[in-house]
This record gives structure tokens, C-alpha cells and sequence, in this order.
């Protein structure tokens, strides 16, 4: 199956920054997945390369197998700061995607609207943030994309709305089998939702897999300090926390830690999301 986005060794730097770089991913298509990461990580920076915004200074992205500007007609884009025009009213911005878009599905649209009580002739510009987002995702999902990149959809919405709109996308999925990525400081909405997580720090791919498989390969092992080093020589620390003479340890590991002088349990996606989240390389 085609991926939904392959990048390979993709990298954008401004001046001597590197906003993200040597970047390797393949997407699987028909999942939500999460795109995670700190301040700064680089999910904006992604997601602009994904959609053609942005053109690399290293390697290169595909979306949809081609190139994102000759998939642009399948791809739903929900910018990070919603960029509607405030004077239209909801109709009329509705509209606009109706003219924009050879597939647009106005009924689906208006649908939208429906449920989430905002009137059509309301101007644009009285509309609250969380009602900028439910118009914006109107907007990307009436094009009946193949592929929906949402950054930070759900950041203005308060937690019932949230809830309503993460229901949406994965009723889109199972309706449509539009692939979503989706990025989100909100680490709880996306462990609901999400199957499928990208975590970025430092501007670089720290994890991409399957929640499950996340899951699986990661341990968290408390033992004494003294032999924590022991424990590195063997399994790949990720994080370790000291308190007086023992040490708590993330560890990533295809293999069971058989030494009796451990304490294994599975480590839970919060504690694994943060101990990648807080690496510096
Ligand atoms: N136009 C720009 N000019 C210079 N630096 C930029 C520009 N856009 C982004 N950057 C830098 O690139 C890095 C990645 O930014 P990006 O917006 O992709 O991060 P992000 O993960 O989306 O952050 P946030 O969670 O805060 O939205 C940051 O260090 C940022 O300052």
C-alpha cells in the first residue's frame, strides 16, 4: 500500500537552524496518527513540507505517492493559526470551498455546521476560537481528502467540543478511510485517538510505530543505582531518574530483563512520550 507520507532524509533549516532535519518516516495510510513533540520540535515545520508550503533544503517528502503539490486536491490542511477571512459569513466562506474544490462536498459541510450549533449567516469574524476550528475542519473535511493534516486542531476547544471533534475524525476514518495526522501537545487526547505516533524533539524523529508496538518494546526498571550501568550495557536506556541509591529507568528492549536485581513493569505512553520528549539529540 502506498504510504499516506514518506519523507526521506528530509530536512529545513532557516539560516543556521535546523527546523527539522534528517527526517525518515513512512506513514501508514487509513490510521489517525499523532504528531507529537515540545515547543519548537518541528510538527508545524512537518506538516508545511507535507503540504507543499514549504519546499526542503534536504531530501524530500511524498504525500499520497507524488509530490505534495500534485497532491494538493486530496490533502485537507487545517493550519495551526486557522486562516479564514473574518468579513465572509460562514455560508460564504463555505462557498468559497465549493468554487476552490472539484470534489467539495457542501452538504457535509453545512452538516458540520449543524452539529456544532453555528449559524451560516454569522460572520466569520464573531465566531469564537473553537468555532474558527469546527469551521476550519469543516473547510478540510468537505474536500473529501485522502489525506487530513491537522496542526493543533483542538487547542481552542473546551473538553466536550474536543471530545466531539476527535469522535468526527475517527467516524471520518472508519466512514471514509481518510488517513489523519494529527498534532497536539495534549498527550491524553492523542493516546485515545491515535494508533499510530510521531514524536520530534530537537528537530528530529525520536519515535514513529504503533501505539502497540510502542508499547511492547519500552520497560520501565527500578533497581539499584549501582547497577544501572550494568542495565545500559545491555538495553538502550532512554531516561533515568536517581533518588539516594536506586534508579528508575525507561529502557527500550526487543528482549525480556532477566536480572533479578530489577523490577520490570510495562511503561505507560505518558511516561514514554516524556523521557523521549526531554532528549536533546
Ligand atoms: N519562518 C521561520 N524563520 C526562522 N525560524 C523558524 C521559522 N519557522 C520555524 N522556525 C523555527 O523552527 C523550529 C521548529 O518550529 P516549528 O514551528 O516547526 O515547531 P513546532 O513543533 O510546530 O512548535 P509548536 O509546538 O510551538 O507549534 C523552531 O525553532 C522555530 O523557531
Amino acid at each position: 500500500m502506498t504510504p499516506a507520507l514518506e519523507a526521506t532524509g528530509l530536512g529545513r533549516r532557516y539560516r543556521r537552524t535546523w527546523a527539522l532535519r534528517d527526517c525518515s518516516l513512512s506513514l501508514p495510510p487509513g490510521r489517525v496518527i499523532g504528531l507529537l513533540g515540545p515547543n519548537g520540535a518541528g510538527k508545524t515545520t512537518l506538516l508545511s513540507l507535507a503540504t507543499g508550503l514549504l519546499r526542503p533544503s534536504t531530501g524530500d517528502v511524498h504525500v499520497l505517492g507524488r509530490p505534495p503539490r500534485s497532491a494538493i486536491a486530496e490533502v485537507g490542511f487545517v493550519a495551526q493559526d486557522k486562516p479564514l477571512y473574518r468579513s465572509l459569513t460562514v455560508a460564504e466562506t463555505l462557498s468559497v470551498g465549493d468554487w476552490l474544490n472539484p470534489r467539495w462536498d457542501l452538504a457535509l459541510a453545512r452538516q458540520r455546521m449543524a452539529r456544532a450549533d453555528i449559524p451560516l449567516r454569522q460572520k466569520v469574524g464573531s465566531l469564537s476560537g473553537g468555532q474558527r476550528s469546527q469551521l476550519a475542519l469543516a473547510m478540510a473535511l468537505g474536500k473529501r481528502p485522502k489525506l487530513l493534516l491537522l496542526d493543533e486542531p483542538v487547542a481552542d476547544l473546551d473538553p466536550l467540543a474536543r471530545r466531539e471533534f476527535l469522535k468526527i475524525l475517527l467516524d471520518e476514518v472508519a466512514d471514509s478511510g481518510v488517513t489523519v495526522v494529527l498534532s497536539s501537545h495534549l498527550l491524553t487526547d492523542v493516546e485515545r485517538t491515535c494508533e499510530y505516533l510521531v514524536l520530534l524533539a530537537a528537530s528530529r524523529v525520536q519515535l514513529a510505530d504503533s501505539s502497540e508496538a510502542l508499547l511492547r518494546r519500552h520497560r520501565i526498571a527500578t533497581g539499584p543505582r549501582a547497577q544501572a550501568a550494568t542495565l545500559g550495557s545491555e538495553h538502550r536506556v532512554i531516561h533515568a531518574e536517581y533518588s539516594a541509591n536506586r534508579a528508575s529507568l525507561l529502557v527500550r528492549t526487543e528482549h525480556p530483563i532477566s536480572d533479578p536485581a530489577w523490577t520490570v513493569r510495562p511503561a505507560s505512553m505518558e511516561e514514554l512520550v516524556l523521557a523521549y520528549m526531554s532528549t536533546n539529540a
